[in-house]
């Protein structure tokens, strides 16, 4: 559905150039929700909007549904934006218009007729769940529904794809939820593709199938959202991982403090369901503690880990660690 090629994107500031975006290749598949995270200046915002070239790319190529975005003259390139929507963390809705003439906008521009705009903002109200508030203005209602109407702007066109920038950042946890689930809906029930940038990781491991993390201006890691928290391998995923986990107090443990090894035993949704403790326990001479635990609930799968004391010699500590290898159930000794 995507894809971006070398892209990079320069900026002039005094007599310096900063890239801002610095030579990112990616592709994104049809119908998948795609997160790129980072923090503040890494460049998640530039790189969205050059996607349809509200910011102009010094260089790179940028290919969407089969046309090379990049290659596009002023007049096809408003043509194509047709085919994209976008919203922002600010909602960017016309105050003084109410949710129904917010919504008929792009319908207006494109010339529909009357009556075909009023069945079609009927249907969005619908699918957007604001029907109550079709005659309200932007001032009257809470910042998930402004969101919702932005959403039903954004998708009025039928574009394929759907570029959030931070669109859930300026909303509370369960305005957060609901948005989250209405993109899940605009991409299962319309066969969209989205890619939406955040900070946060609790909103990418809802709702993406991948996510790229972004630093300084590259893509520094990529990946599937279960194979990232598998196997994180750079260390800001790590640290966006970890800021996730705030209530555990994992790492105050310390291994000094045990008798025997502490093993941190990573687990996935196969895995999660074998009865790995048990096993050990009859497979080998060693007795074993449970320390801590947490699954994480990550898309529809389930992704954990454990710590476990292992008290018995160091040779079945190997074998142990030999036999969890060859399950594919990744430990590490502490
Ligand atoms: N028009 C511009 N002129 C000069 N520098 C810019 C311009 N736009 C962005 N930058 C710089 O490019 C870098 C990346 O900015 P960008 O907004 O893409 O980051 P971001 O990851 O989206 O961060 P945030 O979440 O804070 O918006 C920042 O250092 C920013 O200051």
């Amino acid at each position: 559905m995507i894809e971006v090629k070398n892209l990079v994107k320069e900026f002039k500031v005094g007599s310096n150039v900063f890239k801002a975006v610095n030579d990112v290749s990616f592709t994104v598949n049809q119908g998948e929700i795609f997160g790129i995270i980072g923090l503040s200046g890494a460049g998640k915002s530039t790189l969205v909007r050059c996607l349809n070239r509200l910011e102009e790319p010094t260089s790179g190529t940028i290919k969407i549904d089969g046309k090379i975005i990049t290659s596009l003259n002023q007049k096809e390139l408003l043509e194509e934006r047709k085919d994209i929507g976008m919203i922002f963390q600010s909602f960017n809705l016309f105050d003084q218009k109410t949710v129904y003439k917010n919504i008929a906008y792009p319908l207006e521009l494109l010339k529909m007729p009357k009556d075909k705009i009023e069945d079609r903002v009927n249907e969005l109200l619908e699918f957007v769940d604001l029907m109550d508030k079709k005659n309200s203005y932007p001032a009257e209602i809470s910042g998930g529904q402004k969101q919702r109407v932005a959403i039903a702007r954004a998708i009025a066109t039928e574009p394929k794809l759907l570029l959030s920038d931070e669109g859930t950042s300026a909303l509370d946890p369960a305005n957060t939820k609901q948005i989250l689930e209405l993109l899940k809906k605009v991409v299962k029930e319309l066969n969209m593709t989205i890619v939406m940038i955040t900070h946060q990781m609790e909103v990418a491991k809802d709702i993406c199938d991948r996510i790229a993390v972004m630093e300084n201006g590259k893509i520094i890691e990529e990946n599937t959202v279960e194979e990232l928290f598998r196997n994180p391998r750079h260390k800001r995923t790590l640290s966006f991982i970890e800021n996730l986990k705030e209530s555990d107090d994992e790492f105050l443990w310390n291994p000094e403090d045990f008798k025997g090894k502490l093993i941190r035993i990573t687990y996935d949704d196969n895995t999660s369901k074998e009865p790995i403790l048990s096993d050990i326990v009859k497979k080998f001479d060693s007795s074993i503690n449970l320390i801590q635990g947490k699954i994480n609930k990550v898309t529809d799968k389930s992704i954990g880990y454990m710590i476990v004391e292992v008290i018995g010699d160091y040779q079945e500590l190997g074998r142990i660690l030999d036999y969890l290898e060859e399950k594919n159930i990744k430990a590490e000794v502490l």
